[in-house]
Order: C-alpha cells, then sequence, then structure tokens
C-alpha cells in the first residue's frame, strides 16, 4: 500500500487498535493505517505467559510511567507500567480475562452511554471470545470468536485449592467462570492465552487481518499532534526514524492510544482544558475541560504469608525446578510457563447486605517483591499472598500534559481515596479478608504472616496501611469518558468527540465509569462495539 492517505487512521495498535483494525479492514474497500509507537511483539517474553514478569518494568516494551505524589497515599508516587509494543497492554499484562459485572454496564448506560448497558454489551463480549478448555491433547471450545479465553484449572497450583475450600469455609461462594451466568465468587481466573501462548490482542485481531493487505501497520512511530482541516481531524502528524511525516484520513481519525496516552495526544493538538492548554503555549481548537479528567484505577494492598506447604515459589525459585518447567513447557506447552501468577480470585460481597459483590479479591500462590530489579523477585521461601481491590472505586484524578513537547511523559494525578465511600470500602475489604485468613484451612497453611498482620489491624489501622502500601493494579480509565455533554464528559456515546468532526476515541479512556474487575475484556468489548458504529455511522451518512 502506498501514498498518505487513508480511509481510517487508528492512532495505537493496543487492546482497543487492534480490534478496530480487524473490524475496519474486513471490507477490502477500505485503507486502514495503523500507526504504533512501541516494536514488535515477537518476543518469548511476550509470548510465554509467566514472561509478564520480564515486561513489567522493560523500556523496550513499556512506558514505565510515574504518578505524580499521591497525597491521600501518603504522597508515594506509584509506578504505572503500559505497553508500548504491538498488543499495547495485552501484550505485557497479566492475562486475566474478566467482563466486569452487568451493573457495570447498566451504569455505563445510565451515565449518557445510552445502548452499553449490560443487555446490549453482553453479545458484544460473545463476539470477540472462544472459550477454551484443555482435554487430552487438544481443547474443547465454545464460542468462535478471534480471542481465545482458557480455563487453565487443571494447570493451576494445588494451593490453589486450599484458596477455594478457605472461602467456603467463610461463607463466600465460588464459580466456575467469572464471565459466566454465576460472576460471583472466588474461582481460578480463564487466561488469554492460547495452546499455552499468550493470546494478546495482536495475536487474536491485528495479525490475521494483516493478511488482507489493506492494512498499513507502521510501528516505532509517535503520533505527535492531530492534523485539522477547519473543524474537522483530517490526519495525523508523527515521526518515524526521527523523520516527521503527515498522514491522512478520508473518513475518520480513531485515537486508540490508551487512558494515558490518549488525553496527552488530544491537548497536545488543542483539544482540552484552554488553561492547560495555554500554560504550554498550544492553541485551544477546543475548549473541552474533561479532556485528562476522570481518571478512575484500582489499587489493591497485598498481604503475605510464610506458607506451611509449597507454593509456586518452590517452582520458581530453585534453578532445578525452573529448568523442568521450562522442559516441560516445551515438551507440551503445559506447566507454570503456561498461566500466570495471578491464578486464583473472584469477586465477593463485603457485607452480606451488599447490593452487588463490591470487592475483587485475589489469592496467588507466590509471593515477590517488585524492586528496583528489572522483574519481580520470586522469594526462596513458599509463600502466597492475599489481596483485596475496591471494584468500584469513587474517586477520580486526572491526566495532563507537562509540556508541549510530546516525548514528555505526562503528568498523572490519581487522586485516590479522596472520597469518604472509598476510604469505608478500603475498611471492609480488610475486615472481608480477615474472615478468610481465619478459616481453619487458612490457619493451617499459614505458617507466619509477613509484617503487618492484618489480623492484629483495626479497621483504622487497616486503612492506614493501605495508605501506606496499597499500589495500583494497572486499570487506568475514564480519561476521556462517554457522556452527554462536555461539562460531565468528552465523548458522546459513539465515542466523537464532543464539538470535533472526523475523531473518535476508542479505547479505556472512553470507559464512563472503570468496571468491577481487570480491563482488557471491556476494552476489547469497547472497541468491538465502537467499530460497530463508526461502520453504521457511515452507511447513514450514505
Ligand atoms: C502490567 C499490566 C497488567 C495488567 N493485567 C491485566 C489483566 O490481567 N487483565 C486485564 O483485563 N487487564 C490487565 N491490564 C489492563 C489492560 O491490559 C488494559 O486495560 C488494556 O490493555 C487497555 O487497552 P487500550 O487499548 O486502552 O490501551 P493499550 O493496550 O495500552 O494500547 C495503547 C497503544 O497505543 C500506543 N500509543 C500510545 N501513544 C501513542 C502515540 N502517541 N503514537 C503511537 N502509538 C501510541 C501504545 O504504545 C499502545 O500500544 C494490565 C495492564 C498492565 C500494564
Amino acid at each position: 500500500m502506498s501514498g498518505n492517505e487513508f480511509d481510517f487512521i487508528i492512532v495505537g495498535a493496543g487492546s482497543a487498535g487492534c480490534v478496530l483494525a480487524e473490524r475496519l479492514s474486513r471490507d477490502s474497500r477500505f485503507k486502514v493505517l495503523v500507526i504504533e509507537a512501541g516494536g514488535s511483539d515477537r518476543k518469548l517474553r511476550i509470548r510465554v505467559p509467566i514472561g509478564y514478569g520480564f515486561t513489567f518494568k522493560d523500556p523496550k516494551v513499556n512506558w514505565c510511567y510515574s504518578g505524580e505524589p499521591d497525597p491521600e497515599l501518603g504522597g508515594r508516587s506509584g509506578y504505572w507500567p503500559r505497553g508500548k509494543v504491538i498488543g499495547g497492554s495485552s501484550s505485557i499484562n497479566a492475562m486475566v480475562y474478566c467482563r466486569g459485572l452487568p451493573h457495570d454496564f447498566d451504569d455505563w448506560a445510565e451515565a449518557g452511554a445510552d445502548d452499553w448497558d449490560w443487555q446490549s454489551v453482553r453479545p458484544v463480549f460473545e463476539r470477540s471470545e472462544t472459550k477454551a478448555r484443555r482435554r487430552g491433547n487438544g481443547f474443547d471450545t465454545h464460542g468462535n470468536g478471534p480471542l481465545w479465553v482458557t480455563d487453565e484449572t487443571d494447570q493451576a497450583h494445588p494451593v490453589t485449592g486450599r484458596f477455594l475450600t478457605a472461602a467456603k469455609e467463610a461463607g463466600w461462594p465460588t464459580t466456575d467462570d467469572l464471565n459466566g451466568t454465576a460472576p460471583e465468587g472466588l474461582t481460578i481466573f480463564h487466561n488469554t492465552t492460547r495452546a499455552g501462548w499468550r493470546c494478546s490482542a495482536a495475536d487474536a485481531f491485528l495479525r490475521p487481518a494483516l493478511r488482507r493487505g489493506n492494512i498499513k501497520l507502521v510501528s516505532n512511530a509517535h503520533v505527535d499532534h492531530l492534523i485539522f482541516d477547519g473543524q474537522r481531524v483530517s490526519g495525523v502528524a508523527y515521526r518515524l526514524c526521527g523523520k516527521k511525516r503527515q498522514a491522512l484520513a478520508r473518513r475518520e481519525v480513531l485515537v486508540s492510544a490508551g487512558a494515558v496516552n490518549s488525553p496527552k495526544l488530544l491537548q497536545l493538538s488543542g483539544i482540552g482544558p484552554a488553561d492547560v492548554l495555554q500554560s504550554y503555549g498550544i492553541a485551544v481548537r477546543r475548549h473541552l475541560p474533561e479532556v485528562g479528567g476522570g481518571l478512575q484505577d484500582h489499587l489493591a494492598v497485598n498481604y503475605y504469608y510464610e506458607a506451611t506447604v509449597p507454593t509456586l515459589n518452590n517452582q520458581l525459585q530453585p534453578w532445578r525446578s525452573r529448568i523442568l518447567a521450562a522442559l516441560q513447557y516445551a515438551l507440551t506447552r503445559r506447566g507454570l510457563l503456561s498461566l500466570g501468577i495471578n491464578q486464583c480470585g473472584g469477586f465477593i460481597r463485603s457485607t452480606p447486605d451488599a447490593p452487588q459483590p463490591d470487592m475483587q479479591i485475589y489469592c496467588n500462590p507466590a509471593t515477590y517483591s517488585t524492586g528496583s530489579g528489572a522483574a519481580p523477585q520470586i522469594d526462596p521461601e513458599p509463600g502466597f499472598l492475599l489481596s483485596y481491590q475496591p471494584c468500584r472505586p469513587t474517586s477520580r484524578g486526572r491526566i495532563d500534559i507537562a509540556s508541549s513537547d510530546p516525548d514528555d511523559a505526562p503528568r498523572i494525578r490519581p487522586n485516590s481515596l479522596t472520597t469518604n465511600e472509598d476510604c469505608a470500602a478500603i475498611m471492609r475489604g480488610a475486615r472481608l479478608l480477615q474472615r478468610l485468613i481465619e478459616t481453619p484451612t487458612m490457619v493451617k497453611l499459614i505458617k507466619s504472616p509477613r509484617q503487618p498482620d492484618l489480623r492484629n489491624l483495626s479497621d483504622e489501622e487497616a486503612l492506614n496501611d493501605f495508605k501506606q502500601r496499597a499500589a495500583t493494579v494497572y486499570h487506568p480509565t475514564s480519561t476521556c469518558r462517554m457522556g452527554t455533554n462536555k461539562s460531565n464528559s468528552v465523548l458522546d456515546a459513539r465515542l466523537r468527540v464532543h464539538e470535533v468532526e472526523g475523531l473518535r476515541v476508542v479505547d479505556a479512556s472512553a470507559f464512563p465509569n472503570l468496571t468491577s474487575g481487570n480491563t482488557n475484556a471491556p476494552t476489547i468489548m469497547l472497541a468491538q462495539k465502537g467499530a460497530d458504529m463508526i461502520l453504521e455511522d457511515l452507511k447513514a451518512a450514505g
């Protein structure tokens, strides 16, 4: 494909961008350009599921952002990994596949995103998915979407069985599939893997679509700003190998640069809060105060335990076990290399009268530290960690440019725990986890807790501990959210930027609210539905 004119230009080949590329290129009349700042994802550390420990801080595939000091988190700055590679964050994430809870999407509709209620989005999730479970040397599959979601329960570490038993003793429900008809309860997570390999959005959607020949993928290319033709966005300016280039879009530019970089790109292009833009000498094309506002994220805190029985630590630490695991993986694509460390968890109600499950729990059969080293360090003694994350925080932060230089990282201000509701949820979550560790099965499993010992913490102490140690679980959303008007949002319910023609934002930044669980699945769903809307609008326009 030659020339610099396309029907659609997609900025970012992440979870959403890969879906858009696949959908829009189905019509061979459309020429689609995908521009991605990162490079190739053909790396073992990306493809082998356990490898994400090695991409966590690798600047070759990761933007490695930092948040600003967060006042309610003791002034600490959090580490914010984001994928900078083909596949985006779906190439470096922990692969847990979680649609979220039905009321999350009903709340999207309530916030003004008409047609994004659960009944409307459920079939859109299904369209992407093939649910797979190992049987013998093959797989039983259900559905025929391009994204494989694999039930690896038989590969999970045996100690996860004890977590499930303890959950029952605590009176919690358990479930086989948190994406099924009963999403509440502790479970073994299903993963975006296919036959033992990571199944990123690039693997599922982009790579097969590239064979059609009407997509041009330009990698290692950074989009600096959007180009305007009057009121309409008509293209993008980008840099490739240090050279400035432009590409033009006959129909639309679709920004899918993720919750951190999409608002940044809009602001650099003159779409955003006028005062922020003017302070960096950027001409204001559209004063849209909510560009960068509305940021939401999940925070979680880990409690570590030395275990009385072997855990993943025993397999991941000694070289001999690692070599055996590598051999098993090489020969069978099974074993501990074929899945992540986040093996067990789920949605639980923190009090019996909670109208919805309001905590996401993680029970990881390993302990590790994420210090200054490139990859998390697994502890030598057997151990596990328990963690909780309030599902639906109400605090909102902001992401804004820090200068007019596209190479400068934006200012990430999470503004965590600034509502009483969020602080109350933290205390409820601590009590919930206390119930789990007091069960007979957990008492037997715990050799010793690492300090602080959750059992001895009062509500206030637990809140204080959370403030001192909690960290993002990498689910930022809503920085260009859908809504009804420019005072409460950036996009309308069809993902179009208010008062700007030819431009949509299609990625996790468009969520009106953060969903209850992990954000990759709802981002992929959002891009599927976004593609429907783009094509419908095109048809309607004749
Ligand atoms: C370490 C980690 C673990 C996670 N674990 C899970 C999990 O287990 N389960 C889950 O559901 N979710 C998980 N997530 C979150 C999930 O992966 C993301 O919510 C999802 O991938 C977001 O998709 P996106 O399309 O919005 O953005 P991304 O997938 O991040 O894609 C954005 C793309 O745009 C590119 N880009 C940005 N700016 C520019 C520019 N100016 N020019 C060109 N290209 C640009 C980026 O390089 C990137 O490839 C995790 C995330 C991380 C970082």
